[in-house]
């Protein structure tokens, strides 16, 4: 059973400063203990709430070069596609920050989407077998510093979406989707097991849109089926992030 914080902002504003320091505690944690901090972005409205971090004092002073970038799901569409989860997160944070560009794995846009999933599952476990990435003792997958998660209003994460069987996987650490009821169709993405081997994770809600969903999760809200977001509980702490309008109807 995962640590878990409920925290609440009058603002997605004010909400954006709280996840800015959050974020720049633990880059100090980690650059100051390794070589490398590990962070896994999502797509959708959590890059925009990324935007504090691009402003002083952190941008001066957190140790980008030690920050590693993976993402827990991406869409299976060229970089430059404007619905490419790297194409948002490089125009909207990375392409901001002085990040090694080898720090910065996205996945092959070249291949299949089952491809794909086997090129960036590879990709992570050279990264654990040359130490960059962490493994959890307790299941053997790899343990991410950080994973700064978003969440839709069906109450789906990374690419896991309710009632589909790909929720259940329990052995591969990326696969791959070719119906995704959200557009587009074609996606990777991590699995729970290795979204849950995290030793933080950061889920990011704003807005009016999302607050059944946060009712079910986090309230006494009803549902006939344990919704993707009910299924997030990482190893490590667990801290949601909501404003107000998100949590209105806690
Ligand atoms: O399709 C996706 O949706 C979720 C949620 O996006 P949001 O815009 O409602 O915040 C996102 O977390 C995921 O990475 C993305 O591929």
């Amino acid at each position: 059973m995962s640590d878990k914080k409920v925290q609440v902002y009058d603002s997605e504003d004010v909400l954006a400063v709280s996840l800015a320091k959050y974020t720049s505690n633990l880059s100090q944690k980690f650059c100051k203990e390794r070589t490398s901090f590990t962070v896994v972005l999502s797509g959708g409205s959590l890059i925009k709430s990324l935007r504090k971090l691009l402003e002083p004092p952190y941008i001066d002073s957190l140790e980008w070069s030690k920050w590693h970038v993976f993402w827990v799901d991406e869409r299976v569409v060229p970089k430059d596609h404007r619905d490419s989860n790297y194409l948002l997160a490089f125009d909207g944070f990375l392409s901001k920050i002085p990040i090694p560009t080898g720090n910065v794995y996205a996945i092959n846009d070249a291949l299949s989407a089952e491809g794909a999933a086997e090129d960036y599952e590879t990709c992570i476990k050279h990264l654990v077998s040359s130490g960059i990435i962490a493994t959890s003792e307790a299941t053997g997958f790899p343990k991410f510093d950080l994973m700064l998660l978003g969440m839709g209003p069906d109450g789906h994460v990374a690419s896991l979406f309710p009632g589909h069987p790909l929720v259940k996987e329990d052995k591969k650490w990326v696969t791959f989707i070719k119906d995704s009821p959200k557009p587009p169709p074609e996606r990777i993405t991590f699995t729970f097991p290795v979204i849950n081997a995290s030793e933080h994770i950061a889920l990011v809600v704003a807005g009016a849109g999302k607050a059944g969903v946060v009712h079910t999760a986090l309230g006494d809200g009803q549902n006939s089926e344990v919704l993707p977001v009910q299924m997030v509980s990482p190893e490590g702490e667990l801290t949601w992030f909501l404003d107000k309008e998100a949590a209105s109807k806690l």
